[in-house]
């Protein structure tokens, strides 16, 4: 069972799952990422060849990771698709937050996101969005104004609490502080 991480754009799901697999030695993926590697970068992508066909990567992209690694960080979008939506039911779904004022911070300067120009974008999208990341969502942590290693700590500890597989099966490194 994989451990996805989703939220809204620059809540942090990239940075904690990389890091979570990271202390818990497991294999991970950031979704983003390798479509950008196959791709090349996600903002031409939408330029040229638009939204849509984005989307339709991303589907086989999630799919994909979701069969190969223990922990995956989604694109922010990911989840409002719906072959997307019934997948992430058989997995464990952790969904990182940050409130608007730690995301205008995260932005500002960033032209790596092609939907969102401003805080306000942000807002939109979060708004629209949100109904689903809550639903989908096994646990929500705040990643903002705090070290990103502490709010590993606390979804590591979440994962003891309920005794997931990951603890098990991952080449776990307890004392790690990465
Ligand atoms: N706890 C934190 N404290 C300060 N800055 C942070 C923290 N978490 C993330 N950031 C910053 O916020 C930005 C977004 O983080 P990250 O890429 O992990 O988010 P994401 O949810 O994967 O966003 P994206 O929409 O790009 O996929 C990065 O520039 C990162 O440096
Ligand atoms: O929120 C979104 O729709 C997106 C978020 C990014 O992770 C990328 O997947 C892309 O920029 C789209
Ligand atoms: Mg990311």
């Amino acid at each position: 069972m994989t451990i996805a991480f989703i939220g809204p754009p620059a809540a942090g799901k990239s940075r904690a799952g990389r890091r979570l697999a990271r202390r818990l030695g497991a294999s991970y993926a950031d979704t983003d990422r390798r479509i950008a590697a196959d791709h090349g970068p996600i903002s031409e992508l939408f330029a040229t060849r638009g939204e849509a066909a984005f989307r339709a990567l991303e589907r086989d992209y999630v799919a994909r990771a979701l069969r190969e690694v223990e922990v995956v960080s989604l694109g922010g979008g990911a989840v409002m698709d719906d072959a997307t939506q019934a997948l992430l039911g058989h997995h464990t779904v952790i969904q990182v937050l940050a409130s608007p004022a730690a995301i205008e911070q995260r932005i500002s300067g960033s032209t790596k996101r092609p939907l969102i120009k401003s805080l306000d974008d942000w807002r939109a999208i979060y708004e629209r969005r949100r109904e689903v990341y809550e639903r989908l969502a096994d646990a929500t942590f705040d990643t903002s104004f705090r070290p990103m290693s502490r709010v590993v700590d606390d979804i590591e500890a979440w994962l003891r609490e309920t005794n997931h597989a990951v603890l098990g099966t991952a080449r776990h490194e307890g004392t790690s502080t990465i």
